[in-house]
């Protein structure tokens, strides 16, 4: 659907209760994870539900969104006893045995190295997980021929420029990756090829090994007293320009979104990208490939280059024109360079770039040692299990982080948000939805609050009752924005004590629609309106266009209007009780004694519509509507 479509609810009853088929498509709830303090920031905070037992925070929050199956889940088999359903983990490229150990721990683990794209999107739609290193292309197609089930994506190391993070998004998946462990083992490898290059390491070793004794051929160039410019200034990029200040090199460094007192702490200079390239002797590249870098280094900037700079890149071989580069090495622009990417990996056996007798290469290793490849790995694995058991990694690269001690005060309000989302696309009749509004009332300060979460859980609630779209924190924007539906906020201050709670009442607002219970448009009768709050632990609908209700939220709610009169509730409990229909719980709201009341009865059982229709036939009765939450 276009950006700019409008939003359209079924005006069918049993459509709008209808849920999506997920069962091929569970989703979760990211949240934060903090590597390695794993769970320790969550399961602490007791919450009291409905039926007076605790939980964690952590197993609200995941029951709150977990669609329809958890990821690892327990069923009967034929002959009776529990067999438990583990998630299957695909491993594409090989990964260190500690992080292996931990995913057979937990899930069904796939290694099958060298797939064909064609192969790895046959394999994909039985796999909930997905580990790569560089070498696995995960294009949309990947995605789409995924049909749902694939959850998170694990990237076994930093650079995500082979992942389609945008197809990702759309899908729902999740994207983590590893980017601390192997940061040492690429900046190692950054010196080693500085330092190979410089004293013709690699070309002296063939030529010794050809039989041959050349002296005076690989005279080296000393690095002691000559620039390094480091193009990139973040985690490897950092270590590299560390290192080389050891060598007795003077280190200067771009990178436009780098802290200058970083920099002044190792003792390098943030400089301008021409200044760097054009007063530097060596440079060394550590940015990302992005359409920003691909191909940062060309023609035009080799030219700026100083006379005879020598090149290192450890980052990725997009960053640089490679056709480029061989014209810069024969004109002797460039003297040397030392490559461990390549724009296509492996490069062509012919490639004049890696033949050139002033390049030497390495095959992609920057980040293999084997400490890097053991850290990764385990890295990467309790990212992915987090991520598969509903936790959100602090390595995701596609969704927002929530940090943990927000979703601790916040996880009662997500269930809320969800359910109010439910309530009031259900509460709507006919035509498309295009504006829902939500207003907070905070006892914090608008920025004290973050409301992503709660936002994407009203998504959710929203869009997942009236269309095949499952939502989660990763692509309720996307998804909200896709079907032309807009969210606003309003965040109001309420001036109950901001220690108590983070969140007072929740209102969602859905403005020019019909609605199939005329009682819960606003006064102005301009808007649908409903709002709810977290009591004791439990969320509870509070308000119905101008009825104050108190209504616990669980299982189905039949909302009826009547003329306020005694007998109703008898009448309206007999008609269930004899069609078998379990009632939970009754509530009643009024506005004025005798006049109108709203009646609010909490069911176990769906009501059929022969029911539903005795119950609106009951004399005083004016309207009703049933609710699936
Ligand atoms: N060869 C290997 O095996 C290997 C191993 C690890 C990392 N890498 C690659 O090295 C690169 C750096 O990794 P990292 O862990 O340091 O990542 P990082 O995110 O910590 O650092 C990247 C830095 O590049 C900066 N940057 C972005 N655009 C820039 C631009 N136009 N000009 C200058 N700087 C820019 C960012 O601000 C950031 O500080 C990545 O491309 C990664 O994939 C390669
Ligand atoms: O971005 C990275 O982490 C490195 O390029 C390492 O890639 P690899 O996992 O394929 O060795």
């Amino acid at each position: 659907m276009a950006a700019t479509s409008c939003f359209s609810p079924s005006s069918t009853f049993s459509k709008l209760i209808s849920t999506p088929n997920r069962s091929s498509n569970p989703t979760f709830l990211p949240l934060l994870r903090r590597a390695n303090s794993v769970s320790s920031s969550f399961g602490l905070i007791p919450l009291r539900l409905s039926d007076g037992s605790q939980s964690s925070v952590n197993h609200i929050i995941k029951n709150a969104i977990t669609i329809d199956s958890p990821i690892t889940s327990s069923s009967k088999n034929q002959n009776g006893t529990l067999s438990s359903t583990k998630p299957t983990i695909l491993v594409s490229e090989k990964l260190g045995n500690a992080g292996l150990e931990l995913l057979k721990q937990f899930g069904n683990v796939d290694c099958s190295y060298d797939l064909s794209q064609a192969e790895l999107c046959s394999k994909i739609s039985q796999c909930d997980a997905l580990i790569v290193r560089s070498g696995t292309k995960v294009t949309r197609e990947v995605f789409e021929a995924a049909q749902g089930r694939l959850k998170v994506v694990g990237r076994a190391g930093v650079g995500i420029d082979n992942v389609d993070l945008q197809a990702a998004t759309e899908f729902g998946c999740l994207v983590v990756n590893a980017p601390t462990a192997n940061t040492i083992a690429a900046a190692e490898h950054g010196i080693a090829l500085l330092s190979a290059m410089a004293r013709n390491i690699a070309q002296a070793d063939a030529s010794v090994k050809a039989g041959k004794w050349q002296r005076n051929k690989y005279v080296g160039v000393s690095l002691v007293g000559k620039t390094i410019a480091v193009m990139g200034f973040g985690k490897v990029g950092s270590e590299v320009a560390r290192r080389a200040k050891g060598l007795g090199m003077h280190v200067i460094a771009h990178d436009p979104y780098a802290p200058a007192d970083r920099a002044r702490a190792i003792g390098a200079d943030l400089v301008s990208f021409e200044q760097a390239i054009a007063t530097a002797d060596f440079i060394s590249l550590h940015m990302p490939l992005t359409p920003n870098t691909s191909k940062l280094f060309n023609d035009e900037t080799f030219g700026k280059m100083k006379k005879g700079v020598r090149i290192i890149n450890v980052a990725r071989g997009g960053v640089i024109d490679e056709d480029a580069l061989v014209r810069a090495l024969d004109s002797g622009a460039v003297a040397q360079a030392a490559l461990d990417v390549f724009t296509e990996e492996p490069p062509p056996k012919d490639s004049k770039l890696v033949q050139h007798e002033n390049v030497i290469v390495t095959p992609h290793l920057g980040a293999s040692t084997k400490e890097a490849q053991e850290g990764v790995a385990i890295e990467i694995a309790e990212a992915v299990i987090g991520a598969l058991q509903g936790e959100l990694s602090s390595t995701a690269v596609n969704a927002p982080m929530v940090p943990p001690d927000v979703l601790s005060e916040l996880a009662p309000y997500v269930v809320l948000a969800e359910k109010l989302g439910r309530i009031a696309v259900q509460l709507v009749a006919g035509s498309g939805i295009k504006s829902v509004k939500v207003v907070y009332q905070t006892p914090r300060a608008p920025h004290d609050l973050d409301t992503r979460l709660l936002r994407a859980m009203i998504t959710k609630g929203i869009i997942e009752p009236i269309s095949n779209s499952f939502i989660n924190l990763v692509n309720a924007d996307y998804v909200a924005k896709e079907k032309g539906l807009r969210i606003s906020e309003e965040k109001l201050l309420n001036d109950s004590p901001p220690e108590s709670t983070p969140v007072h009442s929740i209102q969602v607002q859905i403005a020019n629609v019909q609605s199939k219970f005329d009682s819960a448009l606003s006064e102005k009768g301009s808007e649908i309106s409903i709002e709810g709050k977290v009591k004791d632990g439990i969320p509870m609908l509070t308000c119905i266009g101008s009825f104050d209700v108190d209504v616990s939220l669980e299982g189905n709610i039949i909302l009826c209007r009547q003329v306020d009169q005694p007998g109703i509730v008898g009448r309206v409990g007999t008609l269930l009780g004899e069609r078998n229909v379990n009632v939970s719980f009754m509530s009643v709201g009024r506005t004025i004694q005798r006049e109108k009341a709203i009646m609010a009865i909490g069911v176990d059982e769906e009501p059929d519509k022969d029911t539903l229709k005795k119950i609106g036939e009951v004399p005083a009765v004016e309207e009703l509507v049933f609710l699936k939450l």
